[in-house]
């Protein structure tokens, strides 16, 4: 019997809450083998980042080529990619070499308020990631840039923007309403999955409201758990379920917010407790 590998194409953060730490941590608590492919340092502690250190296209490239060579992997996650370069480095790799299904975190912005992402990278990610993209999982204001709508401030505006992302080329969108749950009293996250006859159905996952700052990762969280359980459809060529992905990987967030105010881990935004779902935190 061999593992379940499942791979990140993403940033550092030293920090460890989010970025390929984060990815790292989460594929270890959903007992998957993990690879990474860093396509930028980043300077940054869980008060904000201080510097950005970007990998050359070429060599994010030469990263995924020369893994691809010798390791199967049954599903893969995209992170911080940063610039326009490393969006179409890694989009010619893996649009020519499998690697399972494909989640796309359109990181943009991190919780610090800091920019991940330059203009021309997102027209990229719009264009050329998100047509190769099994799930995209955008936040609040990076459904808005990917759409150049206005933000969504209710549920309805969530379940409009899953779908009309549906229309840039994924086979799944997944809204997350995290920047609206305390507006809202609660979590809401809205899927919209394109169906084999070209109808769409749409679901909303629902968890109470965990009142903490320590939020750091939470995104990088949700996507690297998503991937690790891909990797199950990844091995046979299924279509994974996303909706029961979506429900798995809310409650290991869900532990790991509940658990994160117990690491005191930096004195900003502190990281998500990654594991706390395996250690039996739910
Ligand atoms: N305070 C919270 N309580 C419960 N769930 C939350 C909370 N904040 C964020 N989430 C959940 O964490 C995930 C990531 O959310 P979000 O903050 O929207 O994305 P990002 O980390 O990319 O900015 C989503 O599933 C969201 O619903
Ligand atoms: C390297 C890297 N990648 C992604 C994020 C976003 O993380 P968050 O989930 O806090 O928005 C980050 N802060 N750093």
């Amino acid at each position: 019997m061999s593992a379940r590998v499942a791979l990140t194409v993403a940033g550092s953060d030293p920090s460890g809450g989010a970025g390929i730490q984060a990815d790292l941590a989460t594929f270890a608590g959903r007992t998957t083998y993990g690879c990474a492919v860093v396509t930028a340092l980043t300077a940054q502690n869980t008060r904000g980042v201080t510097g950005v250190h970007p990998v050359p296209a070429a060599f994010v490239a030469q990263q995924l080529e020369t893994l691809l060579d010798d390791v199967t992997v049954h599903a893969a996650k995209t992170g911080m990619l940063g610039s326009a370069d490393v969006v179409h480095a890694v989009v010619d790799v893996l649009s020519r070499r499998p690697v399972g299904p494909l989640v796309v975190d359109p990181v943009m912005v991190a919780t610090s308020g800091d920019q991940l992402i330059d203009d021309d990278a997102v027209d990229a990610v719009r264009t050329a990631l998100l047509p190769i993209c099994d799930l995209l999982t955008p936040n609040v204001p990076e459904a808005a840039r990917l759409l150049h709508v206005e933000q969504a401030r209710a549920v309805d505006d969530l379940r409009d923007q899953a779908v009309a992302l549906l229309d840039l080329g994924p086979g799944a969108v997944l809204v997350k309403g995290g920047h609206l749950a305390h507006a809202l009293g609660e979590s809401t996250d809205v899927l919209a999955v394109r169906g084999p006859g070209g109808g769409t159905s749409v679901h909303l996952s629902r968890r109470p409201l965990v009142a903490t700052s320590n939020t750091h990762g939470t995104g990088c969280t949700l996507s690297a758990a998503l991937a690790a359980g891909a990797t199950t459809a990844g091995t046979t060529g299924a279509a994974p379920d996303w909706p029961a992905l979506v429900e798995e990987a809310r409650d290991v967030l869900q532990a790991g917010l509940l658990h994160a105010d117990r690491l005191g881990v930096g004195s900003g935004n502190g990281p998500v407790s990654h594991g706390a779902y395996a250690w039996g935190e739910l």
